[in-house]
């Protein structure tokens, strides 16, 4: 085995994955609740594998309450050191069509009152986010999609969104103004929970559809990313599965394992030892626990 654990967020329409080797669902607890499911444990090739259906197997769970802290905590309790996310994307852009694969590298945050951070009151503590993915992960990542046999673009700005209402007309055009090339409706916080558990994650997102700001074509629906989705789950899994094996067996450190080195302000003594005793996963690096 190389030193890399990678988790595998699987999106809508992938709940499993058939590629892993001596697979196993392990219940993983996590003192931020429920994560969305047990943990499929295995390998590919030279790497371990820890893949979470983000919804759920048999997609159980609304984006606005998926337990994103509880997903990433578990994925760091079970010796992740990375994260591929993939989501099911509608497209705000010409260049981005159906069926074609895209590496998102910026978030536009619109969700609402989800919770988006481990930290608070007695351990306050401020990550960047200006560069909310890691590069290493995402381009290798469009590489094994290319390999898989998908098209695949470099580079989009993923626009999160509450739902689960698809967006108006006029939403979706105030979000191409606005500069998002994609709209998903789970890529925050999870992108945010990922960088503060210092966790480097890329998040590979599968366009379903057009949304809804072309005025001469029909509205999104369901149906039609299903349609999709599934016309792209075969490429999507192709491509965990190379994008696994070629990684190099050795990890090089990455900067976003220490995302958390300066980020922390609160002075020790005024630390709260509840917050504190539930961030023995995420912040264990620097809690002396990792
Ligand atoms: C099934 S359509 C809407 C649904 O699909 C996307 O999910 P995911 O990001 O987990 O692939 C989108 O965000 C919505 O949750
Ligand atoms: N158009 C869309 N809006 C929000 N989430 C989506 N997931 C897939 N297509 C979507």
């Amino acid at each position: 085995m190389s030193d890399w654990t990678i988790g595998i967020i699987g999106g809508s329409g992938l709940y499993a994955m058939d590629a892993l080797e001596d697979a196993q669902w392990i219940s993983v607890k996590s003192p931020w609740g429920e994560p969305s499911d047990e943990i499929l444990c295995g390998t590919i090739g030279h790497v371990r594998v820890r893949f979470l259906p983000r919804h759920g197997r048999g997609h159980r769970i609304a984006p606005s309450n998926i337990n994103a802290r509880a997903n990433i905590d578990a994925l760091k309790r079970a010796g992740c050191t990375d994260i591929l996310a993939i989501s099911a994307v509608g497209s705000l852009s010409e260049e981005l069509p159906p069926g074609r694969f895209v590496t998102v590298d910026q978030f536009i945050d619109n969700t609402k009152g989800r919770p988006a951070s481990f930290y608070g009151d007695g351990f306050v503590t401020h990550v960047s986010m200006a560069e909310p993915v890691c590069p290493r992960l995402s381009k290798h990542a469009l590489k094994a999609v290319e390999k898989a046999g998908g098209g695949c673009s470099e580079g989009a700005t993923y626009l999160a969104m509450e739902g689960p209402q698809f967006s108006s007309r006029a939403e979706s055009k105030l979000y191409r103004h606005w500069g998002a090339e994609v709209i998903g409706m789970t890529g925050m916080p999870e992108a945010k929970l990922a960088r503060e558990a210092e966790l480097p994650y890329a998040l590979l997102a599968m366009v379903t559809d057009y949304d809804s700001w072309r005025d001469d074509a029909e509205s999104v629906d369901v149906a039609e990313i299903v349609k999709q989705m599934n016309a792209n789950a075969a490429i999507a899994r192709k491509a965990v599965e190379i994008f696994c094996k070629g990684l190099p067996k050795k990890r090089n450190p990455s900067p976003i394992d220490q995302a958390l080195a300066d980020a922390v302000i609160t002075a020790p003594d005024k630390h709260d030892k509840a917050l504190v005793a539930k961030l023995d996963a995420v912040a264990g690096r620097l809690l002396g626990k990792g």
